[in-house]
C-alpha cells in the first residue's frame, strides 16, 4: 500500500534511526537512497557508522544506492511497490545548489517520482530554521530553500514527525 512518511529533525536528532524503525515494520527489500558524500574523513566515518547500523538488520537486509543529484531518476528507476529511505533531502538540496542547479524545479522532479510510488517511502530532512540568520547569503538561501522543501514534502505526506533529543513527535 502507498504510504509516504516525512522525518525532520536537527543533527544528531536520532532521525535516521526514527526513519529505519519505520522502514523495518514495511516488507523487505528495503532501499536505502543515499544522498551525502564521503568528502573527507568526517563524512567517510558518519557513513560507516550508518552502514554499520544497517548492516546489522543482516546481510543484504538493506539495497544501498547513491543519488547525491538525480534522487528523482533513483526513484524512478527502483520498483514502485518495493520500501525506500531516503537519507537525508537537505544534503540533496546543499548538493544541487553547490551545483548550480535550480532547487525548485528539482523539487517538483522530487514531487512526481514520489506521487509515482506504491509502497512505503520514508524521507529524511533536516530542520534547519531553529537557529540565528545566517551571516552569509548562501546559508540563506539555504536556509530558505530548505524550509520550502520540507513544506513541499509534509504537504504531500501521510505522517511528519519531528524527532527531537531521539524522541519522535507527531505532527502530521
Ligand atoms: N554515500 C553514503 N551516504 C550514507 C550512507 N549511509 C548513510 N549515509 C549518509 O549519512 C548522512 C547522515 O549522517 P549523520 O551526519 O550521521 O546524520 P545526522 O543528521 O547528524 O544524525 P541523525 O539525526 O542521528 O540521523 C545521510 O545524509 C546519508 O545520506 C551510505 O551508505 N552511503
Amino acid at each position: 500500500m502507498r504510504s509516504l512518511h516525512f522525518v525532520l529533525g536537527g543533527a544528531r536528532s536520532g532521525k535516521s534511526r526514527h526513519a529505519e524503525r519505520l522502514i523495518e515494520a514495511a516488507p523487505a527489500p528495503w532501499h536505502y537512497i543515499a544522498t551525502a558524500q564521503a568528502f573527507d574523513d568526517e563524512m567517510r566515518e558518519r557513513i560507516a557508522m550508518h552502514r554499520a547500523r544497517r548492516e546489522g538488520a543482516g546481510a543484504g537486509a538493506w539495497q544501498t544506492r547513491d543519488a547525491p543529484l538525480d534522487l528523482p531518476g533513483v526513484l524512478e528507476k527502483l520498483p514502485a511497490r518495493e520500501t525506500v529511505l531516503v537519507d537525508c533531502l537537505t544534503l540533496w538540496l546543499s548538493n544541487l545548489m553547490l551545483n548550480d542547479h535550480d532547487p525548485k524545479p528539482a523539487a517538483e522532479g522530487l514531487l512526481s517520482a514520489l506521487a509515482a510510488r506504491e509502497g512505503t517511502t520514508v524521507l529524511v530532512s533536516n530542520e534547519v530554521g531553529f537557529g540565528i540568520v545566517p551571516e552569509n547569503a548562501l546559508a540563506r538561501r539555504f536556509r530558505d530553500e530548505a524550509g520550502f522543501l520540507n513544506q513541499k514534502i509534509a504537504a504531500v505526506a501521510d505522517s511528519v514527525t519531528l524527532v527531537v533529543a531521539g524522541l519522535p513527535m507527531k505532527v502530521k
